[in-house]
C-alpha cells in the first residue's frame, strides 16, 4: 500500500524547480559550507545557481576550497575573519567585504552567515546569504560626506544654527549658536524650550511665528532673548521648516545672529578663535576640529587620510633682509600656493609663523599623499616676486597618515608630522618625508612587491582585461584597451598602478611590457579565429619601454608572431613621456608610425605640452585624462576638457574622453564634438572572453547605451 505521508516525486521535482525559479530572480545568493578552523576562511558546498547570474562565477568553481578567499579583498580578509570567528558563540553573524565579481571586479557584499548544523571535525558547519549592497554602500558613503560637509559649514559658521522640534525644543546647536547663549556645553541647552531664553515681552509674538515656521512657512524676524547668564540680546532670525523623508516638518531650522554685537569685540574673538587672521586660514584649533572629524569619517569609509605638517624653510631671513611687510605677504603667497595645490574637501591651516597643516582626504593610496606633498614643495619653490624682490622660497613637510596603528589621537599624528618633518629638515630641506612606520611599511611593501614581481611571469600570473573603446557619433566599438592585471598567488589582485611603477624602477618592465604586446597581439587573433570582426587593440606603453632601444624590435615581434596587421595595434603613451627630450622621442613616434601603428597619448592635460612641439608630434589621437571628465561639471574641468577637444580637432587628432562614468558627461562630450569614449558608463574591463561575447551577443546593448538621451 502505498505510504500516504510520502510526498510523489514529481511534486518534489515541482517543487525543486520552483524553488530554482525563485533563487533565479533573487538577489541573493545563498549557500552552504563550512569555516576553516585555523583560517576561519569559508569552504563552499553548496552554492544557489543564481550565482553565475550575479558574480560571474559558476557554482562549481565556487567549491574549491581556496575560492572565497581568493575572491574576498585582501585588505578585507583579515577583518571579515576575525568577525566570522565568533561563530559558534554567536548564531549568526554578518559582515560586509568587497568581493571580487569575475566580470565587473570588486563589489561590497554583505554576507550573512548562520551556525546551523553540528561542528564535524572542529569545522562550524553554516549557511549564509550574499546580498550585492555596493549601492546601498556608495550612497551611504554620499550621504556622509555631504552630512559631513554640512556639519562642517554649520560648526564653523559664525552665525547662531539651532535646529528646534515641533514643540519648540533645542535639538541641534553650533558652536556660534551656544556663543549666541553664553553656554560652553551643548548639553547645556539641548531639551531646553527655546522660549526659556526670549524675553517676556517678545514670547506672544514668538509663539504666533513659531507656528507660522511648524505650518511651512519661512520667517524672518528680531527677537529679544536673555542668555544663559540673563543678558539681554537683540537677535535677528531668520526660520524655515525642515521636512523628513515623507515630506512632514518635523522641526525648524533657526539662523540666529546678534544685531546688537555683530561688530564687537566678541565677535571678533570669535572669528580669532577659529581663523588666522594674517591668511584667512583655519588656525590650529579649527584645524584641529576639522582633523577630528576627518579621523571620525575615515575610520567610517575605511579610507586613508593624510596629515601633513609644513615648515618654510628660508622665512626668518626674508623677514630678517626684507621687513615684516615683505614676510606677511610672502606667507600670504605661500599659502594661496598651498591651497592651490590641495583639493575642496583638504584643510589647509596655519598654525602661526611660518607653520602650516594640510589634512588630505578621499585618498586612493599612499601615493596620492606623497603626490600632494611633492607638488606643494615644487609650486612653492617657483620664485616668487615681492616688491621687485626675487624670492626663492622652500618648504619642508612631514607626512603622517590615518588609519595606522601608531597613532591613536589627533595629537600623536600631528606631532609625528611633525618629526617627520624635522626629518626632511635634516635630510637637506625642500624635500617631504613620510613618518618612520609609515616609511618602513611602504618600503616593506614595495620590496615584497619587488620580490613577487620577479616570479610573477613565470609563475602566470598576469592576465590581461580590456576595456571597450567607442566611437560617440555611432556608438561603434572601434577598439579595446589592454589593462595588465596580476593575481598574486599569496595575495590576490595587486592593482596596475602599485606594482608598475615598481617594475618600471626595477628594470622588470620590459620582460612584463613584451609580454603584454604579445599577449595583446594574440588575443587579437583569437577574437578574429572566432569570427569577431577586426578589433583595434591600444597598448600602454611605459616610460622606460619607450626609451629602450629594444622597443621597436620588441613590438615588430609582436606582430611578426601573432601575425597581427599593425593597423590594429596603438599604442599609448603618457604626455609627460613625450614632452620629454622630444627630438628622440619625435624619431621613434615616426619609425613606429611607418610601421602602420597607430599612436596615442594617454592622460592628456596633465603634462604641460608645449603646443609648439604637439603639431610635430606624428600622433593620431589624445585621450583626455580621467581627472578632467571627473571634474567636466566644474567650470575649470569643463573648460580644460573643451580646449583639448579643440585642440584635437585643430591638429586633426582624434580625441578620446577616458574614465566616462555619465551620462551627463557624455552629453557634454557629444556637445563640444569629442570623437571617442571609453569609462565604466559602458563597460569596466574584462577578460578576453568577455570581451569576445560582449562584442558578439551584446554589440547592439553597448551601441544603445551610447545613444541613451542624457537625463
Ligand atoms: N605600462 C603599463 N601600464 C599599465 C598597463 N596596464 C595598466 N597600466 C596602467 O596602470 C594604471 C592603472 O590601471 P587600471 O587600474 O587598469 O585602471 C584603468 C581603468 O580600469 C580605469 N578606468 C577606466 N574607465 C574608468 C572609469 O570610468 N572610471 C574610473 N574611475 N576608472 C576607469 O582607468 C585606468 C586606465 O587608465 P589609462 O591607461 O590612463 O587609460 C593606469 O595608469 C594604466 O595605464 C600595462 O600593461 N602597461
Amino acid at each position: 500500500m502505498p505510504d500516504s505521508t510520502q510526498v510523489p516525486e514529481t511534486r518534489i521535482a515541482a517543487d525543486f524547480s520552483q524553488l530554482d525559479t525563485l533563487l533565479q530572480a533573487s538577489p541573493a545568493v545563498l549557500y552552504s559550507g563550512s569555516q576553516n578552523p585555523g583560517t576561519q576562511s569559508l569552504e563552499v558546498d553548496w552554492v544557489s545557481s543564481n550565482l553565475w547570474a550575479l558574480t560571474g562565477y559558476r557554482p562549481q568553481e565556487a567549491r574549491d576550497p581556496s575560492w572565497w578567499s581568493q575572491q574576498v579583498h585582501p585588505d578585507d580578509l583579515e577583518r571579515v575573519q576575525v568577525s566570522f570567528a565568533r561563530l559558534g558563540k554567536r548564531r549568526e553573524i554578518y559582515a560586509e567585504y568587497r568581493f571580487r565579481f569575475r566580470n565587473t571586479g570588486y563589489r561590497w557584499i554583505r554576507d550573512h552567515r548562520r551556525v546551523c548544523d553540528p561542528e564535524v571535525d572542529g569545522r562550524c558547519q553554516v549557511k549564509g546569504a550574499w546580498l550585492d549592497v555596493t549601492e546601498r554602500r556608495e550612497i551611504q558613503t554620499r550621504l556622509h560626506e555631504r552630512e559631513q560637509l554640512l556639519r562642517r559649514l554649520v560648526e564653523t559658521d559664525m552665525e547662531g544654527v539651532l535646529v528646534v522640534d515641533a514643540e519648540g525644543r533645542i535639538i541641534e546647536i553650533n558652536p556660534a549658536g551656544l556663543g549666541l547663549l553664553s553656554c560652553r556645553d551643548a548639553n547645556e541647552v539641548i531639551g531646553n524650550s527655546l522660549m526659556h531664553y526670549v524675553a517676556p515681552h517678545h514670547q506672544k509674538r514668538f509663539v504666533l511665528l513659531a507656528r507660522r515656521a511648524v505650518s511651512g512657512e519661512p520667517v524672518n524676524y528680531e527677537f529679544d532673548i536673555h542668555d544663559a547668564r540673563g543678558e539681554p540680546m537683540r537677535v535677528e532670525t531668520r526660520c524655515s521648516p525642515l521636512f523628513d523623508a515623507h515630506g512632514q516638518i518635523r522641526s525648524v531650522l533657526i539662523v540666529a545672529r546678534d544685531s546688537s554685537r555683530r561688530s564687537d569685540a566678541a565677535y571678533q574673538a570669535q572669528y580669532l578663535a577659529h581663523y588666522d587672521m594674517l591668511t584667512g586660514l583655519p588656525n590650529r584649533a579649527l584645524f584641529r576640529d576639522r582633523l577630528l572629524q576627518s579621523m571620525a569619517q575615515a575610520r567610517r569609509s575605511e579610507t586613508l587620510i593624510a596629515v601633513m605638517f609644513l615648515d618654510m624653510d628660508n622665512f626668518k631671513d626674508v623677514n630678517d633682509t626684507l621687513g615684516h611687510a615683505v614676510g606677511d605677504r610672502l606667507l600670504r603667497e605661500v599659502s594661496a600656493r598651498i591651497v592651490g595645490c590641495t583639493r575642496e574637501t583638504d584643510t589647509v591651516a596655519r598654525f602661526g609663523g611660518d607653520e602650516f597643516g594640510v589634512i588630505q582626504t578621499s585618498m586612493h593610496s599612499v601615493e596620492d599623499a606623497a603626490e600632494l606633498a611633492e607638488r606643494i614643495v615644487d609650486t612653492v619653490s617657483q620664485p616668487i616676486i615681492i616688491d621687485n624682490h626675487e624670492i626663492h622660497s622652500a618648504i619642508s613637510i612631514g607626512v603622517t597618515l590615518y588609519p595606522f596603528d601608531d597613532h591613536h589621537n589627533a595629537d600623536e599624528l600631528l606631532k609625528n608630522a611633525d618629526l617627520a618633518m624635522y626629518k626632511a629638515k635634516r635630510e637637506g630641506r625642500n624635500r617631504f618625508q613620510f613618518y618612520v612606520a609609515e616609511l618602513n611599511r611602504i618600503v616593506q611593501r614595495r620590496a615584497t612587491i619587488e620580490r613577487d614581481l620577479r616570479l610573477a611571469l613565470q609563475r602566470d600570473e598576469f592576465s590581461l582585461h580590456f576595456q571597450p573603446q567607442l566611437c560617440i557619433e555611432t556608438g561603434q566599438v572601434i577598439g579595446v584597451e589592454a589593462l595588465l592585471r596580476w593575481n598574486q598567488r599569496e595575495r590576490g589582485p595587486i592593482s596596475p598602478a602599485e606594482f608598475i611603477p615598481v617594475a618600471e624602477s626595477t628594470g622588470l618592465i620590459m620582460d612584463i611590457g613584451q609580454w603584454v604586446l604579445q599577449e595583446a597581439c594574440r588575443q587579437v587573433t583569437e577574437w578574429q579565429a572566432a569570427g569577431l570582426p577586426p578589433v583595434r587593440v591600444a597598448v600602454n606603453i611605459s616610460p622606460v619601454q619607450f626609451r629602450h632601444r629594444q622597443l621597436l624590435d620588441s613590438i615588430m615581434n609582436a606582430l611578426q608572431s601573432s601575425g597581427v596587421d599593425p593597423q590594429l595595434l596603438e599604442i599609448e603613451l603618457t604626455e609627460s613621456l613625450i614632452m620629454r627630450d622630444a627630438d628622440t622621442t619625435i624619431s621613434t613616434l615616426r619609425r613606429l608610425r611607418e610601421l602602420g601603428v597607430e599612436v596615442s597619448v594617454d592622460d592628456f592635460g596633465t603634462g604641460y605640452s608645449s603646443l609648439s612641439y604637439l603639431t610635430r608630434f606624428p600622433i593620431n589621437k589624445i585621450k583626455l585624462d580621467q581627472s578632467f571628465v571627473r571634474d567636466i561639471h566644474k567650470p575649470d574641468g569643463a573648460a580644460i576638457a573643451r580646449t583639448v577637444i579643440t585642440l584635437g580637432q585643430t591638429l586633426d587628432m582624434r580625441v578620446m574622453a577616458e574614465g566616462v562614468e555619465t551620462y551627463e558627461q557624455l552629453a557634454f562630450l557629444r556637445e563640444h564634438g569629442c570623437h571617442e569614449a571609453q569609462g565604466f558608463l559602458f563597460s569596466r574591463p574584462m577578460p578576453g572572453g568577455a570581451i569576445q561575447r560582449l562584442l558578439t551577443d551584446s554589440r547592439e546593448d553597448l551601441r544603445l547605451r551610447m545613444l541613451e538621451p542624457a537625463f
